[in-house]
């Protein structure tokens, strides 16, 4: 079996074989390879929104979604009729998925913590929702009502003032019944009709109808991700969860794994874009030979399979001398997605703690977490798996601190805090402690 445009063999690497630069070079994120050209282009849209506001954001969807859209805002009653036509399977699939993410987030409940550090000094840990985000939910290539709940769910939860949606509209300047309904189930009213890097733009600077929010979340392809950073650096801009880009999954599969399985897996992840990227470790030679066999068939049948053909083509199966060597080139990868399917599959997790959501065992799909395990399906992508967190509850609130001191208590940690501040040269710093001691209250 074989593919016209697609060689897998080209995609078959043995690790030993490779020097340094070469394994970097096969494990660079297909975004990243186009960087600079991105980022201006990306820089020319949030800075046309910045001065033109909504005017630009109009531009730019008539150009890239919808041609006679004139009002971003999507009306109410608009919002209504879509949802009456959305199929009862497809909303028993939603209610479904929303129990179980609720269900998992709701678990994630901070609890406030006050603790007695020193006699008559009490530090408490509090938080707070966030009062405005904004929730990006893709709709170029292909439309995901869920990740409308996975945005929607926490915000909901966390009882978050404002909650604003955006996503691009179809042609017809509509959104999917699905998104709304899910939307709808979420408590969000805010939506509007706009999405790329004009989104995230108005979002975090505001326009004459999108009011600025504090925090936007939420994955995209890599404009909106680009944006997200952007906008983030400035203090004018707004906060954001993490940069969730592309679509990544790394397979780890000894011998034994079913390659229809993991075939399955990859392709999964595949057709979510051009530049998605898979990789499989695999210590067996007969494994990665099956592997590729499988992608060949299973990928015909697949209706987004040129999207998945051309993410292919970025992607690599790669033979390892063993699962320690697999162990460390998938935490050096740090993936979004990471599928352990091997016969020690529960101790080997143990060691994988860089990857944003890992699916362990053969009946695991990633798909099952995409939807409806409970676990968040926004996840960090090119590689911030090493450092930055999977989605969750507690990105919805900010936490701070708070302290409170008794006068005895003060007098018992003045000589700290006083020698601290001589030591630093700080005299204000001490005489804050000494002038309230010096007087009796
Ligand atoms: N990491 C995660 O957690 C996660 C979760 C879900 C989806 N994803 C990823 O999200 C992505 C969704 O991408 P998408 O494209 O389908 O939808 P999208 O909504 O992210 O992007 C569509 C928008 O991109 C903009 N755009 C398209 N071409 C452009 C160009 N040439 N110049 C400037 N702007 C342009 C347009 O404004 C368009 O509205 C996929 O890559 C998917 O893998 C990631
Ligand atoms: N796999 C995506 C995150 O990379 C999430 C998703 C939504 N719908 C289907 N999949
Ligand atoms: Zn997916």
């Amino acid at each position: 079996m074989s593919d016209t445009t697609l060689n897998l063999a080209e995609r078959c690497f043995v690790w030993s074989e490779l020097d340094t630069a070469q394994q970097q070079a096969l494990l660079q994120r297909p975004t990243q390879k186009v960087s600079a050209a991105l980022t201006q282009s990306v820089n020319e849209i949030v800075e046309s929104v910045r001065q033109q506001g909504d005017a630009a954001v109009l531009r730019l969807t008539q150009k890239f979604d919808c041609p006679d859209l004139t009002e971003l805002r999507y009306p109410a009653e608009r919002i209504a009729a879509q949802v009456q036509q959305l199929a009862p399977e497809t909303k028993a699939a939603i209610d479904t998925a929303y129990g179980t993410i609720r269900r998992f987030h709701e678990a994630q409940q901070p609890q406030a913590i006050s603790v007695e550090t020193a006699p008559g000094i009490e530090c408490q840990m509090r938080y707070a929702p966030l009062s405005a985000v904004g929730l990006y939910v893709p709709g170029g290539t292909a439309v995901l009502p869920s990740t409308a709940l996975m945005l929607g769910i926490p915000a909901q939860i966390a009882g978050c003032q404002r909650v604003v949606l955006v996503s691009p509209p179809d042609a017809n300047g509509d959104l999917a019944p699905a998104i709304l309904y899910a939307a709808q189930k979420c408590g969000i009213t805010e939506i509007y009709r706009c999405g790329g890097a004009q989104a995230i733009a108005a979002l975090a600077y505001g326009t004459e109808s999108i009011a600025k929010v504090n925090k936007i979340f939420g994955p995209g392809n890599s404009y909106v991700t680009a944006a997200k950073q952007m906008v983030s650096q400035d203090p004018q801009g707004a906060a954001i969860d993490m940069p969730a880009g592309p679509s990544e999954l790394l397979v780890i599969a000894d011998a034994d794994a079913n390659p229809a399985f993991v075939a399955a897996d990859l392709l999964s992840q595949a057709e979510h874009g051009s530049d998605s990227q898979v990789v499989l470790l695999s210590p067996a030679a007969s494994q990665i030979e099956a592997v590729k066999n499988e992608l060949y068939q299973q990928l015909s049948s697949l209706s987004r399979a040129d999207i998945a053909r051309q993410a292919l083509a970025n992607s690599a199966l790669i033979e390892v001398a063993d699962l320690a060597e697999a162990v460390a080139i998938s935490q050096d990868y740090a993936p979004e997605h990471l599928s352990v399917q091997t016969a020690n599959a529960d101790a080997l997790a143990e060691q994988l703690t860089h990857a944003g959501s890992l699916f362990i065992g053969p009946y695991t799909p990633e798909s099952g977490g995409d939807y409806a395990t409970g676990t968040n399906h926004v996840l960090p992508t090119y590689g911030f798996a090493n450092t930055v967190s999977s989605l969750g509850l507690l990105d919805f609130y900010r936490r701070y601190t708070s302290q409170r001191a008794t006068r005895d208590g003060l007098a018992g940690l003045a000589q700290a805090i006083v020698g601290l501040a001589e030591a630093e040269g700080l005299d204000a710093h001490a005489r804050a402690v000494t002038i309230r001691l010096e007087q009796d209250i």
